[in-house]
């Protein structure tokens, strides 16, 4: 029997043109939240649901549009705009039904106070991020929400456009809005959102019609459409949006098992649609992926984390490595020797105002991190004749990345030869030592094994924070004992490596 809250979004669904596989089953379980399930076996390629895109929740569809293009509010704050003024017309609002389904908020870091912040994140890769964007987004509103406030002809009531409710429609928008085009786009998309997400093993995708042109209602639209395209749509910033579905008797606009034979198929612009990737057993829930992620981005985005994240990475900030240097060599000789790094054309990843290095799963460290512990440890000769022939070479050309000039003329030593391996000196593998050990202290004085205990004693349902945060900081310890024990035993551990996986960066990018 389907929840009175999903009873109502149900019919509400039905009202605004959605279509739905009666093979979909919404289930709402108390605490956990919704889910889908497959009542019966899915087959590959069936289109499961369909999401007209004027019912969506976007910056072009809701009542506040006007305000919203007025004020300039682009993006995500146009779009937590449009939440929060649909929130505040209660039941007048059109999407009532599919709002009274959502949670307040999503127990994302950037609604957790700044004392749980400071203490549950402390020296994790979102400690940080997050404090940065709660003063980001608390600007960001005083900025472009709070004058809209005191416009005497907008009558906003206060009360639902004050900081609290910015923060709850932003972490709304983090962890449930799409990518729909380029017309609407980022927005809420009802229905499609209520799939949870299981790395590596989604059953759907979200797809749209794309063209050039979407609405009628858009002045300077003009219903071309020329040049459509099927696309996967992503969810908010991820590349793809993957399901797994659960089951339960759904009322209302249910559509006879596949709707790949329902009238709105096709190429029709104006539907989204959900379709199967693979086939899907009945009774079991249907999946979709958020993307490959690490816990780190999981948590920030999503309010949750995965035990054995192999997409979980720890970073090295090029900070760290700087004080460690200054700790070992004269400033001027640190210098010298990252310039040099530079100039051979290495960088970190990230911007030059916050540079780092990452490390893998494996505890394998970037290349680019050795190569510079490398350099700053040479011998003066050695440095010396390297500096030298860079000097000749000419300024190296940016776009002739490092791994040339190494491999080719410009670097002289015939044992750098650019493998882990050969820079896995005694001094490299202490160094890595070190930094891991400094990497490790930013978490406090906890133990791992301190960790690992509060994990096991933890409570997922009445202390999710503190859960996530154990889970998230445990793993990344784990792999700071995997760069020990890779520093330790390095050709060993060569001998066996695999290729580092490239892995995008997701905890430091600004949302
Ligand atoms: C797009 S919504 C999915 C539907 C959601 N369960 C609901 O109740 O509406 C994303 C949210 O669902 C939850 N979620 C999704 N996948 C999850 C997972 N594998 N483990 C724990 N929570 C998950 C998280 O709270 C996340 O922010």
């Amino acid at each position: 029997m389907a929840s009175r809250r999903l009873r109502a979004f149900n019919r509400w669904m039905k009202s605004k043109g959605f279509q739905w596989s009666d093979a979909l089953e919404f289930v709402d379980t108390p605490g956990e939240g919704i889910a889908v399930r497959a009542l019966r076996q899915l087959e590959e390629g069936d289109v499961v649901a369909k999401m007209p895109k004027e019912a969506c929740l976007t910056t072009k569809t809701s009542g506040a549009r006007a305000i919203i293009e007025e004020a300039g509010l682009d993006g995500h704050l146009g779009l937590a705009f449009a939440i929060m003024y649909e929130r505040s017309l209660g039941e007048d609002s059109p999407w009532y039904g599919y709002l009274q389904l959502l949670p307040h908020q999503e127990c994302v870091p950037i609604v957790w106070t700044l004392d749980e912040v400071n203490e549950l994140l402390c020296g994790t890769e979102l400690h940080q991020t997050v404090q940065e964007d709660k003063a980001l987004i608390y600007e960001d509103w005083k900025e472009n929400i709070l004058p809209l406030l005191d416009l005497e002809p907008l009558k906003l009531n206060p009360k639902f456009f004050d900081i609290e409710q910015y923060f709850a429609a932003k972490s709304l928008i983090s962890s449930r809005s799409f990518e729909i085009d380029d017309y609407h786009g980022f927005g809420m998309v009802p229905l499609a959102d209520l799939f949870n997400h299981k790395t590596g093993a989604e059953d759907v995708h979200f797809t749209a019609m794309s063209s050039n042109y979407e609405s009628g209602s858009d002045v300077d639209g003009s219903n071309n459409d020329e040049g459509i395209v099927k696309e996967e749509v992503a969810l908010a910033q991820n590349s793809s949006m993957d399901m797994t579905v659960s089951i339960e008797a759904n009322v209302g606009n249910n559509i006879d098992s596949d709707l790949e034979s329902s009238s709105v198929s096709g190429d029709d612009t104006s539907m989204l649609e959900m379709i199967t990737i693979k086939d899907v057993s009945s009774g079991t829930e249907i999946f979709n992926t958020y993307g490959l992620l690490g816990n780190a981005a999981l948590l920030h985005r999503y309010g949750f984390t995965e035990q054995d994240n192999s997409y979980d990475i720890v970073n090295i900030d090029m900070e760290l490595v700087l004080q460690w240097c200054s700790s070992a060599f004269s400033d001027r000789h640190s210098r010298a020797r990252v310039s040099l790094w530079r100039r051979l054309g290495y960088s970190a990843c990230g911007s030059q105002d916050s540079e780092y290095f990452e490390i893998s799963f494996d505890g394998e460290p970037q290349i680019e991190l050795l190569i510079l512990l490398h350099i700053m440890l040479l011998l003066d000769d050695a440095y010396q004749k390297l500096d030298l022939s860079v000097s000749v070479a000419g300024n190296c050309p940016e776009s002739n990345g490092g791994t040339a000039h190494l491999n080719g003329n410009i670097f002289p030593n015939e044992a750098f030869n650019m493998s882990k391996k050969s820079l896995l000196s005694k001094r490299v593998c202490d160094t890595l030592l070190s930094l891991a050990d400094m990497r490790e202290s930013l978490y406090g004085l906890n133990s791992v094994e301190d960790d690992i205990e509060a994990l096991e004693r933890c409570s997922l349902d009445r202390e999710r924070k503190l859960y996530h945060s154990l889970v998230l900081r445990t793993n990344e310890r784990k792999i700071l004992q995997k760069l020990r024990n890779y520093a330790s035993q390095p050709f060993e551990i060569n001998k066996h490596s695999s290729p580092r996986k490239k892995l995008k960066r997701t905890t430091k990018r600004r949302d």
